[in-house]
């Protein structure tokens, strides 16, 4: 995956290392960056004393005399008391689930729901939140809030695991709930620690995401702070791009969790002081691309630097290869898995067309064009930054509609400026690289349009999950031609067993036939399905 290559890039803020002293001297904040309570400027710092964004010295000054004005009575930690906040059932088992299913039941729910679990002392799904002991009663009301009224099957049976302090391999469909099954766990054992432990102990990161895309870090840093409101619990985001010193900044004022991408964050740990002696948590997301070659070495570089961190790795595609590697990193490994693996989202409507190369750009202008095809807003995927700029400009002039490309050769702000446009609902089309491929959640898009095929099926697995969240239906449009010769076997193996209707030229294809009548896995099936 070109896009997803670890970047380490120096800006001219990373040199000036000193802390702003007014607000003037702040820049404003980008889309999605933290801001000042004050003046809405970027948010580099946290007060202390109130937990908020700040971008200067001089707002943390009239942050404080606001606190003083409303006589707001601020305790020296501004967190609530461990018996506020936590609410830990009556249980002397270490499952961290509430136990209320007996071993049957939970077998039962298991099979049921198509959870499969692999390992020793493993503990039963949980049916709710708050059925889970350990889990801060303050985190409990945030994922309430966060309208999720009950647990998705990964989330059942993931979260009591990692609750447990087993180390897991999670493989679940695109779309299904996969980050919050990591992110309860780290924000309930980062929490509960903080509130076991002297406020002026020194922070040190408890725990740490790992992910292949900046999009992704964002997201889940997003996601890590909605559901870690009110506790103590505080994010850095640590991606190239943005400038270093405020990261930096932001880890020695001490925060619970670090989300990054590989490339940045052993550029800033090479360069800075970061004690990771307290990190507790590991967590690889989309573990089968980062322990492939490119990211393999910076993952295990860090891995090595913490001291022996439970370790949670999760995909929606997770092969025998990258068991065997995960396996001889940690011992003691459970494996969860929900459905099918590496089968596509159910939910996603596959339709493949068959089209020679120099006809892909005018099918793609009637698709959208068409009424009854185009359901925006949609992404189009192809295979190259150039491609990406090329037809999204090829779009806009051919169908008048507004189209923005985004791939890993972007500066970050515009990243996030497409993003926000297109998530807004200003752009009906945007054309991505895998850049976007993976883990993001795309709320709105129902339709995917593979333009290129990627280098594998299970990028392709990925990129078509990006039209279905949580079981809500989307359609997949794939063009292909004899330039995707070696990926027919296993797109059409992939195509049947979701009962897609198969171009006939796919699938009388030499080399679709060949492999399936070589034996290399696939079973031999009948022509003209
Ligand atoms: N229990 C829940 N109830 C309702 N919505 C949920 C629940 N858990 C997660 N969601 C929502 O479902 C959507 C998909 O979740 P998420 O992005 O975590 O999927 P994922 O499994 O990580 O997918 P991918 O493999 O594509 O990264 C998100 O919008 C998330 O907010």
């Amino acid at each position: 995956m070109e896009d997803n290559q670890p970047v380490a890039v120096a800006s001219g803020d990373e040199i000036n290392d000193a802390v702003k002293e007014r607000s003037r001297d702040q820049r404003e904040a980008l889309s999605g960056e933290p801001k000042c309570v004050i003046c809405g400027r970027y948010g580099e710092y946290i007060c202390d004393e109130t937990d908020d964004d700040i971008c200067s010295l001089e707002c943390k000054q009239t942050l404080l005399c606001r606190v003083v004005a409303d006589n707001t009575q601020l305790p020296p930690e501004r967190l609530p008391g461990t018996d506020e906040c936590v609410y830990v059932r009556d249980s002397d088992d270490n499952s961290g689930s509430s136990q209320s299913l007996s071993n049957d039941q939970s077998e039962l729910l298991r099979r049921k729901l198509e959870i499969h679990v692999k390992g020793d002392v493993v503990p039963g799904p949980i049916l709710s939140f708050s059925s889970c002991s350990r889990l801060p009663q303050m985190l409990i009301q945030n994922i309430e809030a966060a309208g999720y009224d009950m647990p998705t099957p990964v989330q059942m049976q993931a979260i009591p695991a990692a609750l447990s302090g087993k180390n897991l391999l999670v493989s679940a469909d695109t779309g299904s709930g996969k980050t919050a099954s990591f992110l309860v766990p780290v924000i309930s054992r980062c929490a509960n620690f903080r509130l076991q432990h002297l406020p002026n102990e020194k922070k040190k990161p408890l725990a740490m995401v790992l992910t292949p895309t900046r999009e992704l870090c964002i997201q889940v840093e997003d996601q890590a702070k909605l559901l870690g409101k009110g506790l103590p619990f505080k994010t850095a985001l640590v991606v190239g791009g943005d400038a270093m010193a405020g990261q930096i900044y932001r880890i020695q004022q001490g925060v619970e969790l670090i989300v990054g991408t590989p490339g940045r964050l052993i550029d800033l740990l090479m360069k800075h002081d970061v004690e990771l002696d307290d990190t507790m948590i590991f967590v690889l997301d989309e573990v089968d691309c980062m322990l492939e070659r490119g990211f393999r070495d910076q993952v295990m570089q860090i891995f090595r630097a913490l001291p022996q961190p439970q370790i949670l790795m999760y995909s929606a595609t997770i092969s025998p290869e990258v068991e065997k590697m995960t396996s001889s990193m940690v011992k003691d490994i459970v494996h969860v898995s929900v459905g099918k693996l590496n089968k596509p989202n159910k939910a996603v409507k596959q339709m493949p067309i068959w089209v020679e190369s120099k006809k892909k750009k005018q099918k793609l202008f009637d698709i959208l064009m068409s009424k009854q095809h185009f359901m925006p807003p949609a992404i189009v995927y192809v295979g190259s930054r150039v491609g990406a700029d090329l037809l999204s400009n090829a779009i806009t002039v051919t169908t008048g509609m507004k189209s923005l490309s985004i791939h890993g050769e972007k500066p970050m702000k515009e990243r996030r400026e497409v993003m926000k446009s297109f998530l807004m609902g200003e752009v009906p089309v945007i054309v991505a690289t895998g850049v976007l491929g993976r883990g993001v959640d795309l709320l709105g898009v129902r339709q995917v349009i593979v333009f290129d095929l990627p280098n594998s099926i299970k990028e392709y697995v990925h990129q078509i999950g990006r039209a279905s969240r949580l079981g809500e239906e989307g359609t997949a449009i794939v063009l292909v031609n004899e330039e995707n010769k070696n990926l027919f076997p296993e797109l059409v193996e992939i195509l049947k067993s979701s009962g897609a209707a198969i171009p006939r030229e796919l699938i009388n294809s030499r080399y679709t036939s060949a492999s399936v009548s070589s034996g290399k896995g696939y079973k031999k099936r009948k022509h003209g399905y």
